[in-house]
């Protein structure tokens, strides 16, 4: 796949990324050569097999690890060319993040954790991001849990707390890291579809990394990862074509 640095489109793509642990003898080879392109306003899942590199490829796009060789870019800045100070900044303003923890601070009020990523940032909503953040409470159905801190709240909403702060600052992508691995499937199902929303909705990128054939099936595009390498890439499909297509691949492994 070629990817220019002018493509538009792209809420985030990485080209030519490789990435080595260790040296010599001893070293892993988590990514190979990958290069590949978020879509804006796309639910793309990235799926593999336990150790064919998908959190080494999310950790790269965000900014939390660097590649060995190859670039990321996010939109039209190259965060492999920035500074720690720089790259900070970035993922505070442009990048949002959903964690199989919830990852929710206990002291604060939900209300307040959706808006420490403004408190981080030394400032407060303007008008236009409050009404962005009240739209945000409504849709994920948490206004009336605003003053309640996290441990009064069931695990499926503290991880729609928890979307709501990553998706307040309208950032160009939205990492989530097995979003619904801590949620009953009703409750797992629910957030999947609210995260879909998002994207046909609100036109919000999100990048997920899930083992979970049922979640990848609610995205609009699956990136299947073997062995360091994007070895396949399915549109819309149905869980069964999902595990049909890992099954077939694990055989043939
Ligand atoms: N910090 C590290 N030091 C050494 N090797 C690492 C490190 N991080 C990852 N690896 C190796 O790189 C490869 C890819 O790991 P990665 O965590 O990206 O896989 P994954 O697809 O996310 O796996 P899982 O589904 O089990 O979380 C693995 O072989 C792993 O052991």
């Amino acid at each position: 796949m070629k990817i220019t640095p002018t493509d538009l489109g792209l809420a985030a793509r990485v080209v030519h990324v490789s990435k080595s642990f260790g040296i010599g003898q001893g070293a892993v080879v988590a990514l190979s050569d990958v290069s590949i392109g978020i879509r804006r306003g796309q639910f793309t899942a990235i799926m593999g097999p336990s150790g064919s590199g998908k959190s080494t490829l999310m950790h790269i796009m965000a900014g939390l690890d660097t590649p060995t060789s190859g670039e990321a870019w996010l939109g039209d800045t190259q965060i492999t060319a920035l500074d720690d100070t720089a790259l900070t900044r970035l993922r505070r303003r442009r990048i949002g993040f959903v964690f199989q923890s919830f990852n929710l601070v206990p002291t604060l009020s939900a209300r307040d954790n959706i808006l420490l990523p403004f408190e981080l940032d030394g400032r407060t909503p303007t008008a236009d991001e409050q009404g962005w953040i009240n739209t945000l409470c409504d849709t994920l159905r948490i206004t009336d849990r605003l003053t309640h801190r996290p441990h009064e709240l069931s695990g499926g909403q503290q991880q729609r707390v928890a979307i709501a702060r990553a998706l307040a600052t309208r950032p160009d992508l939205v990492f989530a890291d097995e979003p619904t691995g801590n949620l009953d499937s009703r409750t797992g199902r629910e957030v999947l579809a609210l995260l879909a929303e998002a994207c046909s909705k609100f036109g919000q990128s999100i990048a997920m990394v899930t083992h979970d054939p049922v979640a990848a099936s609610y995205a609009d595009r699956v990136l299947i990862l073997a062995d360091g390498k994007v070895v396949h890439e399915l549109g819309p499909s149905t869980p069964e074509q999902i595990s049909g297509y890992m099954l077939a691949m694990d055989r043939a492994s």
